[in-house]
């Protein structure tokens, strides 16, 4: 089974909500897509699934059209959608579930029960197979519900939020388990997650979108090293400050930070500025911002100092900060500045999300509603 590439470049209207992006996942790789609440990633993935018909543009895996001229019905797109909640059948026997896509595909009975049992010797379940699903745990059901996914030999899994609904004991091991049969299977995947951790771990490249926008496109390493949108630093663990660019500090109301531009960044500019805990010093009588404490934490011998502002200082244990509520002075000692892009600017053609040179992508309304996935070329 090989996966294959899936390109994209698609607008979809919701009500008055719009989504907008364009990119292209390379065979066997990953793409995630990180946002806030409400940004707009489940409707990508639910017009990339073939539920939400794009209003314009294209949506390509390998030679096929899916989404453009075309609409290929979601049950004939070869991309399957797994979503927080497992939702197995659950009038069907937990091998009967797996068998069910091999079944779909044109297998004879015997053939899918036997790689329906192939997938609950890899999942560690070869005993459950014939207890219904409401017998399992949540965990249990999630892997069941991923070898499901990956039985039917999808040529892409979309993935929204796989872990969201698990608990801490066993979203690792579901992890290593989706991490290795993506790997072994070479499906070409989406994922969208709230966590950096699973982009580093999955991900070649990174779609950040907000309010329907893609505002980064980087790659993992990237988005933590040196992230180029506020939502982006603060999803990579950062404290975020946003403010203005003014004769080489960051102005943010009445306070003045240190910091250094790590672009170009003209004066009186919308800027926002990032700094970790160890570049930020907390003190009660001298400072940059004077701040309420909101929270006091410690961590691996180090005690963490939170301001009402969102800067966090990183003091050593023994050092008796400041207690919650009491007011401090605070100041960042490495804060990098990056200038706030405008939405047109992020929008604009040629910027960031574009696909590859090659992926042929034509943008323009779809032409016919009907179609079943016929070969472009
Ligand atoms: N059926 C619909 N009709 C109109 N608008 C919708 C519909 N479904 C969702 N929306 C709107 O589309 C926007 C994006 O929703 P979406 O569920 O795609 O966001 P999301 O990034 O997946 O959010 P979350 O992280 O909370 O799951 C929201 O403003 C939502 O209100």
């Amino acid at each position: 089974m090989s996966g294959q590439p899936l390109t994209a470049r698609i607008e979809i209207r919701r009500a008055q909500f719009t989504v907008s992006a364009a990119f292209e996942v390379p065979d066997g790789e990953c793409l995630a897509v990180l946002g806030p609440n409400g940004a707009g990633k489940s409707t990508l993935l639910g017009a990339l699934a073939g539920l939400i018909r794009p209003t314009a543009g294209e949506i390509r895996l390998g030679g096929r059209v899916l989404d453009g001229r075309v609409h290929v019905p979601p049950e004939q797109r070869r991309v399957t959608l797994l979503e927080q909640k497992p939702r197995l059948f659950p009038h069907l026997s937990v091998v009967d579930n797996l068998a069910f896509g091999p079944r779909a595909q044109g297998r004879s009975r015997r053939q899918a029960r036997a790689v329906a049992e192939g997938w609950l010797d890899r999942i560690g379940l070869p005993d459950a197979g014939g207890w219904k699903p409401h017998r399992l745990s949540g965990g249990q059901q999630q892997r069941v519900a991923i070898a499901r996914a990956l039985a039917a030999e999808p040529e892409v899994l979309l993935l929204d939020e796989p872990f969201a609904a698990l608990d801490a004991a066993s979203a690792p091991q579901i992890r290593r388990m989706l991490s290795d049969e993506l790997a072994r299977t070479g499906t070409t995947s989406v994922l969208v997650t709230h966590e950096l951790a699973d982009a580093w771990q999955w991900a070649s490249r990174c779609l950040v979108i907000e309010s329907g926008t893609v505002v980064e496109e980087t790659t993992p390493a990237q988005m933590a090293a040196a992230p180029a949108h506020p939502f982006s630093a603060a999803l990579a663990g950062y404290a975020v400050v946003h403010g203005v660019w003014s004769e080489g500090a960051l102005v943010t109301g009445d306070d003045v930070l240190p910091a250094v531009a790590v672009e170009d960044v003209a004066d009186g500019a919308r800027a926002f500025g990032i700094v970790v805990p160890h570049e930020v010093t907390v003190s009660r009588t001298s400072g940059a911002v004077r701040s309420r404490v909101r929270s006091v934490s410690v961590h691996a011998g180090r005690v963490l100092v939170e301001s009402d502002g969102g800067l966090v200082a990183q003091t050593p244990v023994g050092a008796v900060p400041p207690g919650v509520g009491e007011q401090a002075w605070f100041t960042p000692t490495g804060m990098r500045v990056r200038r706030l892009r405008t939405p047109d600017e992020i929008s604009a053609p040629g910027r960031g999300c574009e696909p590859r040179p090659g992926a042929e992508i034509s943008a323009g309304p779809p032409r016919s509603a009907q179609g079943d996935g016929q070969q472009d070329r």
